[in-house]
Parts: structure tokens; sequence; C-alpha cells
């Protein structure tokens, strides 16, 4: 199979049997449902542009277990180079969908794995990286998406996972098999996982002894006997469900998700286990994959912000107050700021060095740089986009009132007519596309894709702390202060 088309993509979800709740009852044509599709268009988007022969240097790489071609969500660094085009390949999918495309965490979690499971065998004589490599040869051959699952719901925050009243607040091992492990726990805020055809399962922090049952590390299907899903709720996702939605939902045809994804004693079986117990390495995968996903997000979020900063400017056209200087400068700003989130993803990644493993990784520094601006500068992208768009972005009528032909007042006039006359501005300027590009921000900055856009921008890949944490260690103080105190002449 090797480069699955988005159809072939939509049609293998079709034929899982992944377990999905909403609204408190579980949905059967999940694919089908109108506040999931748009989350899978989305992701079919990595599979389509994989055929484009425009974007094939980006989306395609030559697999370095296989020397096939492989969709390069499913790849394992080889160069700092990979390391570039995937952050670009992320932009160019924040640019075609302006929502978060799923796949990013599988691929950050593939090339954490990879070198970690390599170093514990090194220590232990384990067979975990063999195990995982030919795991990665049948992902990609079979070019599938797979959910990174990191984050436990963690329950008491000052406690380690073994001092949890509720032993569950972590996924643990609850019994060894000569076969395989049983576990029991869940992972929250799960990206693209009711999307996905496997889930690739690591610790959320680095662990003591104490805490080894929950040191664990391994692949499964989305549909085996115990594991379940419950669909995140979005701000306005109920507008999905109105009949002939279109221009109020801001971005019909492509959205994100995230789910709790529920293991209720599920069953693991050998081939797929990739860290049992081995406390000591959990820090080490944490951190990793912390790294590349902060790294991603200087391209996913910088594709949708060419968007955003897109739509800005024509919200100021079809206002008529393009030519206002401060318009122009607010547009510069919110440039500067995207094209700032860039060079950190990019640069992160022409600092990238090989691991023992052999695969690369990013510059740990910058890449958490990366992340904490990312914390900060989509804010104010989408503060000044509101500034520009103007308040009629929030108190718009809908459009069935500015197609309604219901007469209302005293001259005879229909609600749609009033809503077209009084909403009109630039001359030459449809009010439908005013209307458009303003439930677009509208959207973007506090409909169902600020999910992806705002919050997901502070707290995915870790709240704004954990890189400060991360900079602290990275950040080399005392080799600073030897540098000044030779140019300041002190020699103790
Ligand atoms: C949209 C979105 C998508 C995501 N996708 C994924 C995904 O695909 N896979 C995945 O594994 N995870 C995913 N995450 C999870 C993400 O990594 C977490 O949200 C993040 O690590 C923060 O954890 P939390 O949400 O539990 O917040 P909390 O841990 O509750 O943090 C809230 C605040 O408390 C502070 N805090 C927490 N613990 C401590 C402590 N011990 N000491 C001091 N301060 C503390 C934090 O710094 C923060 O300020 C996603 C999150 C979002 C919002």
């Amino acid at each position: 199979m090797a480069l699955m088309t988005g159809a072939q993509y939509i049609e293998s979800l079709k034929k899982l049997n992944t377990k999905v709740y909403l609204f408190g009852e579980e949905v059967k044509d999940w694919v089908d449902h109108p506040m999931i599709r748009p989350s899978i268009n989305c992701l079919a988007m990595t599979f389509e542009l994989a055929h484009d022969p425009e974007y094939a240097d980006l989306m395609t790489a030559k697999s370095n277990l296989t020397g096939k071609t492989v969709n390069r969500f499913t790849h394992l660094h080889q160069s700092s180079g990979d390391l570039v085009k995937k952050v670009k390949m992320q932009r160019l999918l924040g640019q075609k969908t302006a929502s978060c495309f799923q796949r990013c965490v599988g691929m950050d979690a593939f090339n954490a794995v990879y070198s970690t499971t390599f170093e514990i065998d090194k220590k232990y004589g384990t067979e975990y990286h063999e195990r995982f490599k030919k795991y990665v040869e049948y992902v990609q051959e079979n070019d599938l998406v797979v959910d990174g699952a990191m984050t436990d719901p963690k329950g008491d925050r000052g406690a380690a996972p073994s001092q949890q009243t509720d032993p569950d607040m972590f996924l643990r091992i609850v019994e060894k098999r000569p076969d395989g492990i049983v576990v029991r726990g869940a992972k929250c805020h799960q990206t693209g996982s009711i999307n996905s055809h496997e889930h690739l399962i690591m610790p959320t922090i680095a662990m003591t002894e104490a805490d080894k049952e929950y040191a664990v590390s391994f692949a499964i299907q989305s549909d085996v006997p115990g594991i379940f899903m419950v669909y995140g709720r979005q701000s306005c996702d109920t507008r999905k469900l109105e009949e002939n939605a279109d221009i109020d939902l801001g971005n019909k045809t492509f959205g994100g998700q995230e789910a709790l994804v529920v293991f209720d004693d599920v069953f693991i079986p050998n081939d797929r286990i990739f860290m049992c117990e081995e406390y000591d390495f959990a820090g080490m995968l944490v951190e990793r994959f912390a790294g590349y996903h902060r790294q991603s997000y200087g391209g996913c979020k910088v594709g949708v912000g060419d968007v955003i900063i897109g739509a800005a400017a024509l919200a100021a056209d079809y206002n008529g107050a393009h030519k206002a200087s401060h318009i122009k400068d607010k547009l510069i700003e919110m440039t500067h700021l995207n094209e700032t989130l860039y060079c950190c993803g990019i640069a992160c990644s022409a600092e990238g060095y090989p691991t023992q493993a052999g695969n690369y990784q990013i510059d740990l520094l910058l890449a958490n740089v990366c992340k904490q601006n990312v914390t900060r500068f989509p804010y104010e992208i989408v503060r000044l986009a509101e500034d520009i768009a103007g308040g009629l972005m929030v108190t718009m009528p809908s459009q069935k009132d500015f197609e309604s032909d219901l007469k209302v007042g005293q001259t005879g006039k229909t609600i749609g007519e009033w809503c077209n006359k009084l909403y009109a501005a630039a001359p030459g300027v449809s009010t439908e596309n005013r209307m458009r590009i303003l439930r677009f921000l509208e959207n973007i900055c506090l409909g169902s894709s600020a999910v992806g856009y705002r919050t997901e921008s502070l707290h995915g890949a870790g709240s704004p702390q954990a890189q400060r944490i991360m900079i602290a260690r990275q950040g080399n103080i005392n080799q600073k202060k030897e540098l000044a105190k030779v140019i300041a002449g002190i020699k103790e």
C-alpha cells in the first residue's frame, strides 16, 4: 500500500470498530458525524498532498528501514534537513486547512520512542528497539495514522503516580502475563485519537522506582476490547449540527479533534511493548517527545497564522480600512510574530543532531524557546485580527437572516434586504464575502478552531512553565558567567 489517498484513508476508518461516545451516547457512524467529519477531512489532507507532485519533496521521505517512499508523517528523521522539511510540511498543512491536522503527535512519538528504546536496550539488554522498528515498518507500509498518547488525567498535580488516591489517574500495568501485559487508565486531550488506526502510549512524567508500574510504552489498535473514547466538546460545536450549515461555521470543511481515551483492562501483546517498568527512562522519553512536539508548533501554528493574516487583510479590504497606516502596521506586526515562530521552528531543526539510534533530534533549548513563544504570539495575532475585523465579527446576524425573505418593518423590505443593506461596507464587496471572512475569524479566535490555535498553543506539548523549566536546564548560565568574567577581567 505505502501511500494511501485521502479517500482510502476515510474508507479505512469505516472498517474500524472504534467505540466512540458523544453526548452520553455511542456514535456508530462516527466517520460521517457532522461534528467529527471536519477533523477527518483535515487528516485526509495529509494523505492527499502526498500524492501531489508539487509537494512530494515535503510530504514524502525515503524510509531508513525499508528504502521505500513513505508519508513523512510516518518517517524517522535521518538528518537536520529532514527536521526542516517536517516544519515546512506542517506549515503547508496549516495553510491548507487552517486547523489542527492531528498527525504530528504520532510522528513525534515515533522518533522519541525509536531513540529511547535503543538506549533502554543498551542498558538492560532488552529487545524493545527491534520490536519498535518492526512496528514502524508496519505503520509505514500501511500508511497508518497513530495517536501519540502521553497525557494522563494526573489527578492531584502535587502527587506522583504511586501517591494518587485513585491509582487509575496514571495509566499502569495491572497484570503481567507470559504473552503480554494488561493495562488500565486513560489518556486525555488526545488529538485525532478517534481518527487514528493506532495509539502509541508513553508515560507522562519522569518517574522513580515507586512508580515503575506506570513506566510503560506500547502500541495498540484503536478498536481492541477495552478501549473506548469520549469525544471532547469545542466552543460552538453544535453549529455543525444545524441544517445546511455553511457560512456560520467559519470553516465548513476542516477542524481539529480531541478525546478522552480510556483503557479499561486492555491486553497488550509482547511484540507491541516498548517499555515495561524501566522507570529510569520515562524522563528521557517525555523530554524527547516534548522536544519534537515543541518544534512541531513552529510549523503548524505558523501555517494557520498565514491564513489568519490573510483573512485580517481581507477584512480590512472589505471594510474599506485597508489604506489606514495603523492597519498596515498591524498586518506587519502579525507577520513579524508569525515569522518569528517559524524562525524558531527552523532553527531548532537546523541545529538538530543524531541520537545514538541514528535518527535526528532537535536542539532542545531552541525547541523550548519555540514553544514558549507559541504560548504567547498566537494570542497577540488573534487580538490584532479581532482589532482589524471590527465588532461585527461577534454581533453579526446568522446566514439565515441574510437570506431571509420575511417582510418586516413599514417599508416592505425583508430581513435579508435589511441585513444586506446595513452591513454593506466597501464599494463592490458583497455582504456574503464580508460575512464569510468575519465568520472565519470568529471561528479561529473564539469558535471551534480556537481549540487548536489558542489553548493548544498554550498547553499542547506542555504548559508554559514546562518550557521554562527546560530553558533553565538548557540555558547554561554558568558558561555565560564565565564569558562575562573573561570580558570583565575577573580572575577567580
Ligand atoms: C488542544 C490540546 C491538544 C492536546 N493534544 C494532546 C495529544 O495529542 N497527546 C497528548 O498526550 N497530550 C495532548 N495534550 C495535553 C497537553 O500536553 C496537556 O494539556 C499539558 O501537558 C498540560 O496538562 P493539563 O492540561 O493536565 O494541565 P495541568 O497539568 O492541569 O496544568 C494547569 C496549570 O497547572 C500547572 N501545574 C500542573 N502541575 C503542576 C505541578 N506539579 N507543579 C506546579 N504547577 C503545576 C501548569 O503549569 C499549568 O499552569 C493536548 C492539550 C490540548 C489543550
